[in-house]
């Protein structure tokens, strides 16, 4: 473990960049896994490191390529070494006046067959490091999308499209500059000292003393280039993550009239990685040159000895040069070596951070466990863990859900039991098995709640069919009900269920299959029309795509330009207004036809025509679904079934508008401030 020295901003408590560009509002977030100061108030640069073993699967993938490699590394080194033997012969038969024609034609086919061979063997290097790098990429982007949610909550995204852009690229390195040429190199290295041994040993002897001498520096030094091209990495992460945090909200960073600030911060990062990019710089500028040392004061030596040697008579002209060019041999793939050292440390550097990534466990890791367990003590029969209540028993407050306008118990699509949840860093953050949100977590079985405790006890049921209104003031829980029931989290005790099933025991897939999901505030992805209305419905035709727009009333934005359903939206939708944007995630889930649906309804204040729109979406959706709707104006749900008033994570209020406008004094006041009473 590695740290640094980097001084404490002025608010470490600041995030560095929004939690993440899903568009919702930015979080706390009291995860522990943010920047870590030691006591001295410095930045703890924690890098993760990975073990040259775990290059191995990358490199065996592409076993049959390597061997071809490897075979031409042998004839090139073989081809590279029979150079300094043909010189020496040359020699002798200059001096002993023979005629030089074949030799010297072989002499230049082994320079020619050299060539051609390296120049093959480059290319298929480049290729395989290609091969590689696509593979890492494949695995990360792969794991990246299918990790819990709640790491998304605490990372910075920059940093995982960093991870996925650059770090990648530099295990390329590995191979192209690394390993092969290492191979080959090592091969050269012996083959050169097994001659040089045989010409002369005393010679060889001298040399070898040098170049130990420099092999010891070099390794001593390799771990400081390790460590920094780790820190060198992390800043690009760290100047990655405030780009996209300027950019992703440049019209809030333009209308604060903090366009500069953004850029000196940007700036300072840049700054930062260019200083760090310089310490990987020096530490190889130690390491590099004592190659070309070693290399000087070992051709002095041999210069110096041998001269004296050949003039004493120990050794012939022939043999000197012929030693030269076996010390030339030796020496360059050892300066290729200490090359490596330096691409193979930053390459194990950036495998450190893919792989922090792709060892994190994916979303469904532990779900077939969980399940089990959770079928084996008889939880799809309905056995509430944690309350003993029943499934769709009284709420906190003792609303009755099947009371609720005569509604049946039994139709529930989704049922709320006595739900506890803390998100996942709420809990006592050093405690691993606090944290909610995995499978652990709940075969871990009921928490304490705590003063960061989000839904304290939540029962409600959902009818199917029906329309079920979630209303509160901000802050309430509201949200959190949707991503629970979406699995996004788990709760902490208590259960959800759909069709009275907990829904920990289904697959993911299949009950998101059951569920569309409208979000807040960024329900449009960037791309056109189409890509947007048929992310959850790939085979919808353009009628299909026609027929939902119709149902929302956005045929409008088809009628725009000349695009149609070709026409762009925009990074986040910026082409379209807030209610379209609501009213084309809407469409969305329409297209892919679930049978209940969660509608976030949008924060962002709706003309009278919009919103008199969005009510008449909602109204097309809500037929023959179960339709769950977080409503912040009651005027889009107060003909809703029924309605649930949630206040600081408990349930306070449950019953029609009417009902409730009687019995619960909160949504009496709502109610007042929106002029519905
Ligand atoms: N990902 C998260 N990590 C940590 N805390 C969170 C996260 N999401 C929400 N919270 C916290 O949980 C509480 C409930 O949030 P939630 O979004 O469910 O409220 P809401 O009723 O939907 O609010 P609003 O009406 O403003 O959308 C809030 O205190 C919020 O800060």
């Amino acid at each position: 473990m590695s740290s640094d020295t980097t001084t404490r901003p002025a608010d470490p408590s600041l995030p560095a960049a929004p939690a993440a560009s899903s568009g919702r509002k930015p979080r706390r977030s009291r995860r522990p896994s943010g920047p870590r100061y030691g006591r001295d108030g410095k930045l703890i640069v924690e890098g993760p490191r990975a073990k040259f073993s775990q290059l191995l699967p990358y490199i065996l993938e592409n076993k049959k390529m390597m061997a071809v490699i490897i075979v031409l590394s042998v004839l090139g080194a073989a081809a590279s070494l029979a150079q300094p033997l043909l010189v020496q012969q040359v020699i002798s038969f200059v001096q002993q006046h023979k005629p030089l024609g074949i030799l010297v034609i072989a002499l230049v086919a082994l320079v020619v067959i050299s060539g051609l061979l390296s120049g093959f063997q480059h290319y298929l290097l480049q290729r395989t490091g290609e091969a590689v790098v696509l593979s890492s990429r494949r695995r990360l982007v792969s794991r990246l999308l299918h990790l819990p949610i709640s790491e998304f909550d605490s990372r910075r995204i920059g940093d995982l499209v960093s991870r996925v852009g650059s770090d990648t690229t530099l295990l390329r390195a590995v191979l192209t500059q690394g390993l092969v040429e290492a191979i080959g190199g090592s091969l050269t290295f012996l083959g050169a000292i097994v001659g040089m041994a045989i010409i002369d040993p005393v010679l060889l002897g001298l040399t070898v003393l040098v170049v130990a001498i420099s092999v010891v520096v070099v390794v001593s030094l390799s771990r400081r280039i390790r460590v920094a091209s780790q820190r060198a990495q992390k800043k690009v992460g760290d100047l990655a993550s405030a780009v996209e945090r300027a950019i992703s909200s440049i019209r809030t960073v333009r209308a604060s009239g903090a366009t500069d600030r953004e850029v000196r911060a940007i700036e300072r990062d840049a700054e930062e990685a260019y200083d760090r990019g310089l310490d990987v710089a020096s530490a190889s500028a130690v390491v590099v040159p004592i190659a070309s040392v070693a290399m000087q004061v070992s051709f002095l030596v041999v210069l110096g000895v041998g001269g004296y040697r050949v003039a004493s008579g120990a050794d012939t002209i022939s043999q000197l040069v012929s030693f030269i060019l076996f010390l030339f041999l030796m020496i360059m793939p050892l300066g290729q070596a200490f090359g490596a050292v330096t691409s193979v440390n930053s390459a194990l550097g950036a495998l450190g951070r893919i792989q922090e990534i792709i060892e994190i466990p994916s979303e469904t890791s532990g779900d077939e466990a969980l399940a089990a367990s959770l079928t084996g003590s008889g939880a799809r029969a309905g056995s509430g863990s944690g309350s003993g209540s029943s499934p769709v028993s009284a709420s906190a407050t003792g609303s009755d859900a099947a009371s609720v306008s005569g509604l049946s118990v039994e139709a529930a699509a989704i049922s709320f039991d006595d739900v506890q949840f803390t998100y996942p860093g709420g809990a006592d953050a050093s405690d691993p098995s606090l944290v909610a949100g995995s499978a652990i977590d709940a075969l871990a079985g009921v928490r304490e709640p705590s003063d960061l405790t989000v839904l304290h006890g939540v029962s409600f049921s959902a009818p199917k069919g029906k329309r079920t209104a979630l209303v509160g003031p901000s802050g309430a829980g509201k949200s959190t009900i949707l991503a629970l029931i979406e699995r996004f989290y788990d709760p902490a005790a208590g259960v959800v269920r759909l069709g009275g099933v907990d829904i920990r025991t289904l697959d993911r897939g299949e009950l998101r299959a059951q569920i569309g999901y409208v979000e807040q505030d960024a329900p449009v992805l960037a791309g056109t029309i189409r890509d947007n209305l048929t992310l959850g419905a790939p085979d919808a035709s353009d009628d299909d795509c026609r027929r939902v727009l119709e149902a929302v009333n956005l045929t409008g934005v088809l009628e725009r330009g000349d695009h149609g359903l070709d026409a762009q939206v925009g990074e986040d939708g910026v082409m379209l207004s807030g209610g379209e944007k609501q009213r084309l995630a809407i469409a969305r889930t329409l297209l892919a036809a679930p049978p209940i649906l969660l509608l976030d309804e949008s924060t962002s204040s709706l003309d009278g025509i919009n919103e008199q729109r969005l009510r008449e979406a909602i109204d097309a959706v809500a037929e023959n679904r179960t339709l769950i709707v977080i409503a912040h104006r009651l005027s889009t749900v107060v003909d809703s079934d029924q309605i649930i008033v949630l206040e600081k994570g408990r349930v306070i209020g449950t019953g029609t508008h009417s009902e409730l406008v009687l019995s619960t004094p909160l949504y009496k006041d709502l109610a007042k401030h929106q002029l519905l009473v």
